[in-house]
This record gives structure tokens, sequence and C-alpha cells, in this order.
């Protein structure tokens, strides 16, 4: 049986991360960073392209995962009639920008005997490239074993003898006893450069485990499904790139969202939406920091001419992410192309000005300290508002077929206007509020116009059509129409009624056009998507449907995996997840509903800290 894609669970430095599926296989790391060519890539390919496997010999042992709490440290609990063990896996965190990245695994003997193996595979260039194999024996027992090719090494030190076969997997079989451990640690390296020292698994194990305790224990989240949020906003730190501030969108490229179809994706890019949403929920969170860090990734990545501002960058602020496909891997369960680099950086998509605009507004009223460089950039974006709103784009979703005038794309202009605004009359910013002001009531008169359906008492995905959109469900969220309004109301229920999956309550983005090219620019189906069944839960949340909204919410959290996690969407007919994993997108939506139910009824926390009256 394939891995399926919420059998893994995360671990990761700030750098890069890895992928583990519960049977104890690391089926997917890029070294050094989250867009480097992957090491491991099996999850989009064959074993054969790479990968990992550290588990008891025996097939049928039971397996037990959780992270430990608070942490990005992984704990799997292997139990097989004979005895029991635990494997800690974790990858060591370090300062920005220093020291080399490694991925460590602790086997400890719980009770009894467990005999166990390690199977590793290392094939650079996502599969392609088979290193040279060097072994480095250890001068007081265990071994080492070096893999390079061209820029890359990767060196594997265990505590137990190592073997290397034909096939170019290094092997080892060891027996665990209680009380015994036995330590593997891989550690990257530019292959130019001299073998680095054996690493000391014990002392970053316990740095590890106390950077994530710290991290976490800064929460101020103090609202029901504690735990889930927690874990949410861990995997939304686990996302950033601790170098730049930066954050992807998702540490894995083409984990379909249609089983052997072609929506499948490269995801290892920052994305203003994704990142800006992302940031919100965690300045709300308590964490200002990070605000901070991705506010200056934003002013160093459209430094210049913000006129030329793109829609996603790569972590480190590069423009240019060609998108192209990797032919040697077959996909995920055959789902094809594999795809690295994203042509949607060049597309026009408005809403994220709106995107960007609120979240620094949501920062700054949750407490980060306003700067005046980054003032000016605010306004700089919102003149892009100013010349471009008129003008059709690819919108949230980024379409590849033609370009409308997406309600979405346009309710995102009035944020960015609407904030700006609120800044000026708050007296924290001084500037052309007059101009602002007539910027922000001439969009919303426009989209009450013309992207208003009034027959059927609903807003539409565009100016003039007919097709619905889950993205809707933001007008009463970000403020643009009370939740009282009718128009709200009768929005929320038609897309209750048009883009439900079935029974459960999820819902799609918009409708798919099956093997006909939809108006995506796409043949094929996905599955229901996650963040708007999560904005479905806020959207009843305000319009006073409590019981409602908390029932969806808590089928949402039963389709996080064993260790909490989420992909994009999901399958309501298979009834598994899909798309890249674990996706930001659905774990902000996670943490944006859950502290939109614990403020109770119709105001949330969100708009406290915005002020917002929710007043057309
Ligand atoms: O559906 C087609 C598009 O799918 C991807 O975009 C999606 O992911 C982005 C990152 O989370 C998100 O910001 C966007 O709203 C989603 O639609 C893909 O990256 C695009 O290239 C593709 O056209």
């Amino acid at each position: 049986m394939p891995p399926l894609i919420e059998d893994h669970a995360l671990v990761g430095d700030l750098h890069t991360a890895a992928l583990i599926h519960r049977r104890g296989s690391v089926t997917f790391t890029c070294f050094p960073d989250f867009d480097s060519p992957a090491a491991f890539a099996s999850l989009v390919g064959t074993p054969e392209h790479g990968s990992w496997d550290l588990c008891p010999t025996a097939p049928d042992a039971h397996v037990r995962r959780r992270y430990l709490p608070g942490t990005l440290v992984l704990e799997t609990t292997w139990t097989t009639p004979n005895g029991q063990a635990r494997v800690l896996d974790f990858m060591p965190t370090r300062p920005p920008g220093s020291g080399n990245p490694q991925l460590i695994r602790i086997v400890q003997g719980v009770r009894g005997d467990v005999p166990m193996s390690s199977r590793m595979l290392i094939r650079f260039a996502y599969g392609k490239i088979t290193p040279r194999l060097v072994r480095h024996p250890h001068q007081f027992g265990g071994d080492r074993y070096a893999a390079l090719a061209g820029p890359d090494s990767l060196y594997l030190d265990a505590s137990t003898p190592l073997s290397e076969h034909a096939d170019g997997n290094v092997e080892a079989t060891f027996l665990t006893r209680a009380g015994e451990q036995q330590v593997f640690a891989l550690t990257w390296q530019p292959s130019h450069l001299p073998a680095p020292p054996r690493p000391d698994p014990a002392a970053a194990l316990a740095s590890t485990l106390s950077y994530w305790s710290d991290w976490s224990a800064r929460s101020t989240y103090t609202g029901p499904y504690q735990e889930a949020v927690q874990r949410s906003l861990i995997v939304l730190k686990a996302l950033t790139y601790a170098p730049t501030g930066g954050m992807v969108a998702a540490p894995t490229t083409s984990l379909p969202e249609e089983i052997g179809g072609v929506r499948n994706w490269d995801y290892r890019y920052t994305w203003l939406r994704d990142a800006a949403i992302a940031l919100g929920v965690l300045a709300l969170s308590g964490y200002l920091e990070e605000a901070a860090a991705w506010r200056d990734w934003l002013a160093r990545a459209v430094a210049g001419d913000p006129a030329t501002v793109q829609i996603m960058y790569s972590i480190k602020g590069d423009r240019d992410l060609p998108e192209s496909t990797l032919p040697h891997l077959p996909g995920y369960e055959g789902s094809w192309p594999v795809r690295v680099g994203n042509g949607a950086a060049h597309q026009p998509q408005l809403d994220v000005f709106g995107e960007v605009l609120d979240a620094f507004h949501l920062a700054e009223e949750a407490g980060l300290a306003p700067c005046d460089d980054a003032f000016a950039l605010q306004s700089a974006l919102l003149t892009q508002v100013e010349t471009r709103w008129h003008q059709p784009d690819a919108g949230i979703w980024e379409g590849r077929g033609p370009e409308r005038h997406y309600v979405h794309s346009k309710v995102m202009g009035w944020v960015a206007a609407d904030r700006m605004v609120r800044r000026i009359e708050s007296g924290r910013a001084t500037g052309p509020v007059e101009e602002w002001r007539h910027l922000r009531d001439s969009i919303h008169a426009d989209v009450c116009a013309q992207g208003y359906d009034p027959v059927r008492n609903t807003f539409t995905q565009s100016y003039g059509a007919t097709a619905l959109d889950a993205s809707l469900l933001l007008i009463p969220l970000v403020g643009f129409l009370p939740p009282d309004d009718k128009r709200v109301i009768g929005t929320i229920e038609a897309i209750q009624r048009e883009l439900s999956t079935g029974n459960d309550g999820l819902i799609l983005r918009y409708r798919t056009n099956g093997d006909e090219t939809g108006a995506d620019g796409l043949a094929g189906d996905e599955g229901a998507f996650l963040a708007c069944s999560f904005w479905l839960v806020e959207a009843l949340t305000m319009i006073g449907r409590t019981t409602e909204a908390s029932e969806l919410f808590e089928k949402l959290l039963a389709l996080a995996n064993d260790v909490g996690l989420l992909a994009e969407e999901y399958d309501c007919v298979a009834r598994r997840q899909l798309g890249n994993f674990p996706q930001a997108f659905s774990h902000f939506g996670l943490a944006a509903a859950a502290l939109r139910l614990a403020s109770g009824e119709k105001t949330a926390a969100r708009d406290e800290a915005l002020g917002l009256d929710t007043a057309a």
C-alpha cells in the first residue's frame, strides 16, 4: 500500500524539514534549505529515489506516535511481542544561517528486546544522482559513511556498525535492549568542506527540546482546543526560514490535489498571501518577533520598486521561480507531473495587497511597533491597488484560465484601503486619508453593484458570473459587510448549498469540471479545501449559528492526523488527505477559526484587535 499523505509527520530546523512516515521512513527531505533539491524523494517517486527506513525488523510491530508536548520532536513507540522501543526524530535548531542541517534519530529500548534495522538510500537532485559512498569508521566504535556528489555531501554517523550494499543502501541491524540506545545522525554540508565533527545527539536533543518548549511558552492563546491551536502555530513556525523570516506555504512539492491528476504544485516558496495571513494569526497569539521578521523580509523582497511587487518569492527573496517538471519522477501514486518552481509567481493577484496590509494592521494592533519605512512601503502597496483595482486578475486560487474581475480580489482591495484609513484615523500615521476613503468607497460600491446577484441573493465568484466561490465567505470576516446583512447570510447559505461536498459540511473552493478544462484552466477535480471549510466555521459563528460552527470545527479537527497535521485538501469520498503537507493555509485556518469560536458569538478576537465594527 503506498504511503498515505496523512501517515507522515514533520520535523524541521527552521531552514528545511523532513517528512517521516509512521512506519519509520523518511520520504522527503531537501538539503540545505526548504527549496533545495531533495536528497530523499521517495514520496513523489519510489524508494529508489531516496529514503531512510528505521523500524523494527518484525513487519507487524504496532506503532504509536506523538510530538513531545510543545515541541517538534517526534516520538514513535514501537511495540512487538518481545519488547518495546521508542525512536526520537528531530532536526536540531541552530542560529539562523549557521551550522549544518542535521536529522537525528535516537532509538531507545523501553522493555524487552526489539530487533531493528536502519536502511538508507541517498539520491541527490530529487532522486537523480547516485553519490559516491566512503566509509570512515569511528575510532571508538560506531561508524561513519559519507555520501558525496556535486555540491552536496551527507555524513551518516551511527553508534552501531554500518555496512554498504551493492544497491547503494547503507544498513545497520541491531538489537534494542531496555535501557540502551543507538543513535543515527545525518549531517549535510557543502561537499568541498572537510568532514564535519562527530555530532553530539544528546546535547542537540536537549537544546532542541528547550528551543521549542520556550517558543511554545510564548503563546498567549488561552481559548479552547489549545493543543490543536498550539500544534498549528508550531507548524507555521516550522515553515519559517529563520535566516530571512520568509515562510513556505508547505515543505513539499507536487503532493496531488487529485490522486492521479495534474494539480501538483511546488509550495516551497513564500506567498505574500499565505505568509501575511499566517503572520497575522501568529501576532494575535503573541508571536510579534515573527511578524517583525516577515515585515523585514517583505521590505527587502520588494525593495527598489514596489510597483513590480510579485505575489510570491523564494524564501530568500528571489523573483525567478521558473516552473519545470521532473520527468524521472513518477509522482505520488502516479500523479504527474512533479513540478519544481511555480509559474504563478508572475500572475497578477490583486488580493495580496489587502492580505499584506491587513496583516500589518493586525500585528500593530497586537503590539508590533509601527515603523516609518514600513508605512512608506504600505502606502506604495496601496498605490498599486489604486492603479490596478479596475483590472481583471488571476484571483486568490491562481487559476490558469483567463483573468477575471474576481469579487474576492476587489474585496481585498477594499481591505487594503480600509486598513490604511483606519491607521490614519487612529493617529498612528499621516497620509491622504480623503483620497483613500474615496478609494475604499468606490471599490465597495463597485463590488455591491457588479459582484452581487440580487435574484439569487448571493455574491458571485466574478462580475457577471453565476459560479460561486468559497473566498466570498471572507466578506464578513474582513468587515466588508456586517454579518447580519441579508447579502452576507444569502452568500453563506448559497455556498453551503452549492459548494458542499456531502453531508459532512466541508466545502470546495469552487466547482471544477471533471475531465473538461474548468474555469481555472485545468482538467480534473479536487478535494474539499480545508482552509475554506475553516472560513465557513468563522462565517457561521459570525451569523450566530455557533452550534453548527462548533460541530463543523470538530469534524475538521478530526481530519487531522494522529500528530495534528493537515494537508491542503480532503477527499470526502476516499476519506484521505490531499495536497501538499502540512499546509500553512489549513493550519492558519484552524487557528483563526479557534480564535473566532473562542471569542464567542459575533465578535472575534481578530475584530477586536482590528477595532472593526463590521459596518459597511
Ligand atoms: O490551483 C491552482 C494553483 O494552486 C496552487 O496555489 C494554491 O496554493 C497557494 C499556496 O498555498 C495559495 O496561495 C493559492 O491560493 C492556492 O490556490 C499553485 O501554487 C499554483 O501554481 C496553481 O496555479
